[in-house]
């Protein structure tokens, strides 16, 4: 296949609204590609190279000096192994060598071929939030339901391998992904709960109730005395989280895979602040604050995979393994059991509580409606699109964040509001100091951002609104934190927040 197709259905990608019409590109994209092409294309039509990043600048990139061609002769498998020969040039003298690689290249390369490279090579392409329409593309290309599709990627971790499976090997080769212990699995998602009762009586109280911790989720692998520890993001974090290994490589079963939330606790027993767990995410260093797990899975135990079976039976396996690190929880209360529960996780500092069916396996990577979260507050995990400078006392920092809903057809975030309110002193300082970082473009009033930060927001509401691209605005938004533990494709998207929409 010629590598021009790839760049033409990005672009026509990227050029429409319309969840259809990327998936339809998409699919004639992946149906025409060998099935040794395969891997490579739904790599780069995500924004990713399979040989992981190279680490070269955009500068370097952009300063390399190859007159391009007219004609776009070059094919996917040429380019493949070009970018194979420069991340694999190490050593005295790989940066001349692996510049000469580039320049060869990209002197084989037409004008559009070699932006698209650099936008590649740069990560700028990467795209998070067309991985559900890339899912669907999958699926339709090789004539097969989605949902194997969709499992087998969660399994895998990797879109690029489950499509190869999905086209060469049809149904069959997607059920050949199966949980292996050492290899983290997309971690199972809640939905808003509409209440606590609502919830409860949804599943005829068939359900566990159980604590909402306010720390960081965690996915920890064991086998033997190999332990292993994964953000939610499924970032190896082993290295910093000393204590949790120790405590896992104590607990009496020989391979598990267990899944729950971390936090360091006050002395008197009280949650500390979400950013401290999280700060102790990037830290090899000594550390005071020791962080304790709380476990409410357990997909994996000494050989047995539970990820098909019912919550109840899992829960047994972790009451089994880890019962002194489980999550408070509550199997079948009655309401008002249920309500106090809730309270009492309130009362000691919680966010909320977790109503969960008691019959339902563990979807990988999906929110579903089987974890239900009840918590007062409402709000939302929105894309950080830019920043305003400050003025006044805020002069020279900046600070009205610009806020973006994911759109869940792939495209760009949606603004839906600004705010400066609830960003400290210490936030402002560190925008200020970490935006210019991640800058698309500015002008005289605003740095705009590429859409991979996070942040929390807090609300009283949306309203309908003209000023706005998707028609809906916040209400009294407040800065609640940000979340480094969250990618674009996570944000909520349009849909959610015209859900709050009164009706
Ligand atoms: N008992 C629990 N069961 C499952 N998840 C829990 C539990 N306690 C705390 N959590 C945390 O809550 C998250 C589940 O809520 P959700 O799927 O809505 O994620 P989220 O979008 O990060 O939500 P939030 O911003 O409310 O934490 C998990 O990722 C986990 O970190």
């Amino acid at each position: 296949m010629l590598f021009t197709r790839i760049v033409d259905t990005s672009a026509a990608v990227g050029a429409t609204r319309s969840r259809k019409a990327k998936t339809e590109a998409l699919q004639t994209v992946l149906a025409d590609a060998e099935p040794a092409e395969v891997e490579t294309v739904v790599a780069w039509l995500s924004g990713e190279m399979t040989q992981g990043r190279i680490g070269i600048g955009w500068r370097t990139l952009s300063d390399i000096d190859a007159p391009s061609t007219d004609d776009a002769v070059l094919t996917v498998s040429e380019v493949h192994d070009a970018i194979t020969a420069v991340a694999s040039t190490s050593g005295a003298g790989s940066t001349t060598r692996r510049r000469d690689l580039l320049t060869d290249l990209f002197g084989r390369c037409t004008r559009g071929e070699r932006d698209f490279l650099i936008r590649l090579m740069t990560g700028e392409l990467r795209q998070g939030a067309l991985e559900g329409v890339m899912t669907d593309a999958i699926a339709k290309a090789a004539g097969l339901p989605v949902e194997p599709v969709r499992r087998a990627f969660m399994l895998s971790g990797h879109l690029s391998v489950t499509a190869t499976a999905a086209l060469t090997g049809g149904e069959s080769a997607l059920a050949e992904f199966v949980l292996t212990v050492g290899r983290p699995v997309r971690p199972m998602l809640a939905s808003p709960a509409e209440s606590l009762s609502q919830a409860w009586t949804e599943f005829g109280g068939d359900v566990s109730v159980e604590y909402k911790l306010d720390g960081a989720r965690i996915q920890v692998h064991r086998s033997g005395d190999d332990v292993h520890v994964y953000t939610r993001t499924l970032r190896d974090i082993t290295s910093s989280v000393p204590e949790l290994v120790e405590l896992i490589r104590e607990l009496p079963c020989t391979s598990v895979v267990l899944d729950g939330e971390t936090l360091a606790l006050t002395d008197s027993g009280r949650p500390r602040p979400f950013q401290e767990t999280m700060s102790r995410f990037g830290a090899q260093s000594a550390h005071d604050l020791l962080l304790q797990p709380y476990f409410f899975d357990c997909i994996h135990l000494d050989g047995v995979d539970l990820i098909d079976e019912p919550l109840e039976r899992r829960l047994d396996a972790l009451e089994r393994v880890a019962p002194r690190h489980r999550i408070p929880a509550l199997i079948r209360p009655d309401a008002d059991a249920a309500a106090a529960h809730a309270d009492q996780a309130l009362q000691e500092g919680h966010e909320g509580v977790m109503i969960k069916a008691l019959s339902s396996s563990y979807a990988a990577g999906r929110r579903g409606r089987t974890w239900q979260k009840v918590k007062p507050e409402h709000t939302l995990d929105l894309v950080v699109l830019g920043a305003e400078w400050g003025y006044g006392r805020r002069t020279g920092w900046l600070s009205n964040l610009h806020l973006g809903a994911r759109d869940p057809d792939g495209g760009d975030p949606i603004m839906v509001g600004k705010t400066f309110k609830g960003l400290t002193d210490a936030l402002l300082q560190w925008q200020t100091d970490e935006f210019p970082k991640h800058e698309r473009s500015r002008d005289e009033h605003t740095v705009y951002l590429e859409p991979d930060l996070i942040v929390e927001i807090e609300l009283d509401g949306v309203q309908v609104s003209s000023r706005y691209p998707g028609g809906v605005a916040l209400r009294f938004a407040r800065v609640l934190r940000y979340r480094p533990d969250k990618t674009h494709a996570e944000a909520d998207t349009i849909d959610a927040v015209r859900a709050l929409l009164p009706s």
